[in-house]
Parts: structure tokens; C-alpha cells; sequence
């Protein structure tokens, strides 16, 4: 190899190709074409382009000449042997316990379709002022009358009989009472009102006067809600839940009024989660109380409740196997910090016409449960395909233990050098090993 004469002026190679430098006196010039000193570049550019050429065949023929292959170490060891042996319990115990047996890895898996219809029945009876006894049956209660996977049951309510089209008072509140007609604005409404106002200042009562409206009249006076709730005898009030499944996968088909139930057992059966969990008839108040809350406060202002049937299923097994499992919970917000605008509720009218032909309507503001089913549920049955994919996997992931106790005996035992020096052996080419081997003779 060529031996570089030191740069005339001392500098440093800053690597190869980079511009030499004099520190202190900013960069080289060039030397002169034809000069010693071009020569001297020449003679360094071409030691170094030669250098890394051979750097870069050196590595060609490590890749390209060179093998590696695993060699199996037999490491006598009580502490090793039982690392091995214990992560390999422990991976067969995830893939036997978890995988197949917990999970069922043996199996296809599909997702419940399902149809719900409902039935309420029950009667209450209410005594008030404006209404007087009063029978209230499903057709009044139930709103509206089907509704899919959902049903509202009306526990309370604020009635206003016999509206007509008209000009009334409107409900007193800091914007609609007044004193004289300049505090009524004429023919105006916001979506608060009850109408559009004429611009006249009237008597609401004996001591409040407020701006005059145009609207259904009298208007509705909802500041006071009944308590306790109207219908509150809704709570013995009870539902019937059909529903029926299907899994496509597997073509199966079930229904939750099951195969052994008979129409007398049905006519009289209430659910109850330990003497009849499998009777698809639920007591209002019973589903209320399940799900941790009481229906007579609920009844006041209404809210939600979630009907959850879960249908999991193992396929093989005999389909009477199949079972519907029910579980009840609130699924409107029960946040006793935060009570603005409890419950649920909403408005709907009955029109009519009196004897002169004109329309009445009574408005009612209606407080009340909904019922809301949520159906959900798998169903596994044995087939070959994720069986065989499991098995796989759970055989490869024992590689992981060869893995992980390289690794501890490796990098983490008190005797990991002997045990690198055992593991690996370097080996040259059996000619050049012979010629290396005689010369050491
Ligand atoms: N909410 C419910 N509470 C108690 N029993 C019910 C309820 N809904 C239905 N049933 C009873 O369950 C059985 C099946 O009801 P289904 O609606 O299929 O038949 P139905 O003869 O039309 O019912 P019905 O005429 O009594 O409303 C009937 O005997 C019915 O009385």
C-alpha cells in the first residue's frame, strides 16, 4: 500500500473528498496544475478511493462467501433447564387454558341478527281535578303504539283540556308579564312562546297581568309537575318481549319464548333472575328496581331504561343449550351533580270537534319510561379452519422460549461469557483452516 507523504502545510483530511483546511487561515488554495503539490493531491485521492473500494469488497465477500448457521448448545443446567421448561408451561397453559378452552379457539364465530316486538298490558286508575276517574289502559299509555326495539310507557303527565284557537293570556315569566300595553310588543314570538303576541296587556289571574297571544288557548301551565307521578300505578304494568335470533352463519334460528313454555305458563309467569329467568314477561317496576333505581321517582320526569337480552351461544352443544340471558340498566344520564333537565318527556294533543264544529284539542305533556331492547350476543361452533390457525400460532410462539432464555442466559447469568464463548464458534474455509492448522504445527 501506497504510504502518504503528510500535507506540506499540516492541515487535516477532513475525510475522503473533503477540502482540506488550514485552521486559523481559512481554506487551501488549490495548487497549481503541473506543481508537486497537485501531485501529492493525486497520489492521496487515489490512496483513498482505493482504501474504500477494498473496505467495500471486503464486506461483498463476507455477505457473498460467508455462512452462518444455528448450532445446537446442550447447556447442562439445572437453573436454564428449569427457565425453559417454566416458560414453555406457561405458553401451553396460555394456549390450552386461554386460547382453546377459555376462548374457544376451536371455533367459527358469528354475530346474533334479531327482531323485537313488544306487548304492554295493565290498567291504572287516576282521580284528579281537570279529569276526574279515569281509566288509563295500554291504548292511552303506551306512545305510540309500536315502536321498533323501543317502547315509552306515559307514567306522568300535565293535561290541557279543551284548547281552542284564540287570544289568551300567556304563562307569566320575567319576559311575558307586563303592566300596560307598551310592555307588550305586537307580533312577536320566540320558541318559547305559546303564540304571537297582539300588543295587548291582560289579566292572567287575580295578580298578574301578561302580554296577550294568539295562540291555543288557555295555554299550558307546566311549572308545576304532579307528584307523585299520575300514573304511577304503571309500575305493575307489564311487558312481553318476543324476540327472535338468527346466527347466518351457522343457519340457526331461536326465539326467547322457548320451546317449553306453554300458553298457561306464559298467561302467568313474571321474570325473576332466580325462580323464572327464562319467562319473557317483565314487571315495569321489577326492570326498574333490577337496574339499581326506584320507579316512583323515576315515574315523575321520566327517562330510559335499557332492556339488555345477551344470546352466547356454543353451537356445539344441543340448541337447548341456546339461552337468553336478561340484565336491566338506566341509560339516561343519572348524574346527581348535574340535574338540569332531568328524565324525558314530550308533547302530543287529541283534536276533536264540539257540537258547533269547531276544533278543540287537549295537549298533554307526556313524562314517562322508555324501554329500550338491546339484543346482542355470539355464537361459536367447531370448524377446522380456526382450529388449525390456533394450533399454528400457539406452535410458533414457542419459539418465544429459545428467545427468551438466549436472552437470560446471554446478557443476564453470572456465567453468560463462558456460555457466548459456547455458543458461537468461528470457522474458517475447510483449505485455508487445514493451511492455518499445519502452519501452527
Ligand atoms: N304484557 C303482557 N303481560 C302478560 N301477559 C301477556 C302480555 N302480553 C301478552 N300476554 C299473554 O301472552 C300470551 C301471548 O300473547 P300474544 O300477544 O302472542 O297473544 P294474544 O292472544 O294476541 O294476546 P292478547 O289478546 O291477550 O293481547 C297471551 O296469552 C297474552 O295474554
Amino acid at each position: 500500500m501506497l504510504a502518504a507523504p503528510a500535507p506540506a502545510w499540516g492541515g487535516v483530511w477532513g475525510g475522503a473528498g473533503a477540502a482540506p483546511s488550514r485552521p486559523g487561515r481559512g481554506p487551501a488554495a488549490l495548487p497549481a496544475v503541473g506543481s508537486a503539490a497537485a501531485a501529492d493531491w493525486k497520489l492521496r485521492a487515489w490512496a483513498l478511493a482505493r482504501r474504500a473500494m477494498a473496505g467495500c469488497a471486503a464486506s461483498l465477500s463476507d455477505f457473498l462467501f460467508a455462512y452462518d448457521t444455528p448450532r445446537i448448545v446442550l447447556i447442562r443446567s439445572r437453573k436454564v433447564g428449569l427457565i425453559n421448561r417454566g416458560v414453555q408451561l406457561v405458553i401451553l397453559t396460555y394456549v390450552i387454558g386461554w386460547v382453546f378452552i377459555w376462548e374457544k379457539g376451536y371455533q367459527e364465530i358469528d354475530s346474533v341478527v334479531s327482531s323485537t316486538t313488544t306487548k304492554v298490558k295493565g290498567v291504572a286508575l287516576t282521580n284528579t281535578s281537570d279529569l276526574g276517574l279515569r281509566i288509563w289502559d295500554v291504548a292511552d299509555c303506551v306512545i305510540p303504539a309500536q315502536q321498533e326495539n323501543s317502547l315509552f310507557v306515559m307514567t306522568n303527565m300535565i293535561t290541557t283540556l279543551d284548547q281552542r284557537q284564540g287570544t289568551c293570556a300567556e304563562l307569566p315569566s320575567a319576559k311575558t308579564e307586563c303592566k300596560s300595553d307598551d310592555d307588550c310588543p305586537f307580533s312577536s314570538s320566540d320558541v318559547h312562546s305559546s303564540g304571537v303576541t297582539t300588543g295587548r296587556c291582560v289579566n292572567y289571574n287575580a295578580h298578574v297581568k301578561t302580554c296577550e297571544v294568539m295562540a291555543w288557548c288557555p295555554v299550558e301551565n307546566d311549572l308545576y309537575v304532579p307528584r307523585p307521578a299520575l300514573l304511577k300505578a304503571t309500575e305493575n304494568f307489564t311487558i312481553l318481549v318476543k324476540n327472535h335470533i338468527w346466527y347466518p352463519k351457522f343457519n340457526f334460528t331461536k326465539r326467547n319464548v322457548l320451546p317449553n313454555i306453554n300458553t298457561s305458563y306464559l298467561n302467568s309467569c313474571n321474570y325473576d333472575a332466580k325462580t323464572n329467568p327464562y319467562c319473557p314477561i317483565f314487571r315495569l317496576g321489577q326492570i326498574v328496581e333490577s337496574a339499581g333505581q326506584n320507579f316512583q321517582q323515576m315515574a315523575v320526569k321520566g327517562g330510559i331504561m335499557g332492556i339488555q337480552i345477551k344470546w352466547n351461544c356454543n353451537l356445539d352443544l344441543a340448541a337447548s343449550h341456546c339461552l337468553p340471558k336478561y340484565s336491566f340498566r338506566r341509560l339516561d344520564n343519572q348524574d346527581l351533580s348535574h340535574t338540569v333537565s332531568p328524565g324525558y318527556n314530550f308533547r302530543f294533543a287529541k283534536f276533536y270537534k264540539d257540537a258547533n264544529g269547531t276544533e278543540i284539542r287537549t295537549l298533554i305533556k307526556a313524562y314517562g319510561i322508555r324501554f329500550d331492547i338491546i339484543v346482542f350476543g355470539k355464537a361459536g361452533k367447531f370448524d377446522i379452519f380456526p382450529t388449525m390457525v390456533n394450533v399454528g400460532s400457539g406452535l410458533a410462539l414457542f419459539g418465544v422460549t429459545t428467545v427468551l432464555c438466549d436472552i437470560i442466559v446471554l446478557y443476564f447469568m453470572k456465567k453468560r461469557f463462558y456460555y457466548r464463548e459456547k455458543k458461537y464458534k468461528y470457522v474458517e474455509d475447510y483449505e485455508q483452516g487445514l493451511t492455518e492448522a499445519s502452519r501452527t504445527e
